[in-house]
């Protein structure tokens, strides 16, 4: 398994490995032990699965403030997608920065994303799954959204074929200077 850091603390890629032989793969797609090893100690305690039909659907930026803050580990396992995390940490060096990776079926990275991260991804392809596992369990009550195109954030979404497909949520979501980050280091 290679784990690699980006730019912003403790958002990680991490790329098991695959064994080929003339079936196919196989790969251990996720090992606590091996995990702990590379220094990500987390304890999930949820999978998630989203599957999104078109290409140019957007999901985000989410987050789930205390006490049900979410660790998220991402892949993919039909399709792509632009995935993209923001430092929503008061008190950070990078508040505000964010960082991006293409996940897909084909390239099997994954990306971990810390508690105090906003998450969101665009689909690159139609029929594109994600699953996920998380650190704490769903709360409707503390779910968030920040809007995608923030231009305080201003994310590179890259080339975008009009609008992005979204959730009203996500439509309706606040600004981020609108946003009371609910996180801080
Ligand atoms: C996240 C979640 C949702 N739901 C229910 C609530 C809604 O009735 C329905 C769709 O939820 P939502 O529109 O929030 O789904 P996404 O837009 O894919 O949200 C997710 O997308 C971004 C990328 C994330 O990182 C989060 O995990 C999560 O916010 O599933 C549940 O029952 N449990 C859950 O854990």
């Amino acid at each position: 398994m290679n784990v690699t850091d980006l730019e912003l603390p403790g958002v990680k890629i991490i790329e098991p490995r695959r064994f080929g032989d003339d079936r196919g793969w196989f790969s251990e797609t996720y090992n606590q032990k091996a995990l702990a090893a590379a220094g990500v100690d987390l304890e999930f305690v949820q999978d998630n699965h989203s599957y999104s039909r078109d290409a140019g659907t957007l999901r985000g930026l989410h987050y789930q403030a205390p006490p049900f803050a979410q660790d998220k580990l991402v892949r993919v396992v039909r399709g792509s997608v632009l995935d993209v995390a923001v430092d929503a940490r008061k008190g950070s060096a990078s508040y505000g920065r964010w960082v991006s990776a293409t996940l897909s079926a084909e390239n099997g990275k994954q990306i971990l994303v810390p508690a105090g991260f906003l998450h969101g991804f665009l689909t690159l392809e139609p029929h594109t799954e994600v699953v996920y596992k998380v650190t704490s369990f769903y709360s409707a009550e503390c779910d968030g959204s920040v809007l995608w195109n923030d231009a305080d954030l201003a994310i590179d979404w890259g080339e975008l074929d009009g609008e992005p497909v979204l959730s009203g949520k996500d439509k309706d979501a606040v600004t981020w200077a609108e946003f009371d980050s609910p996180f801080s280091v």
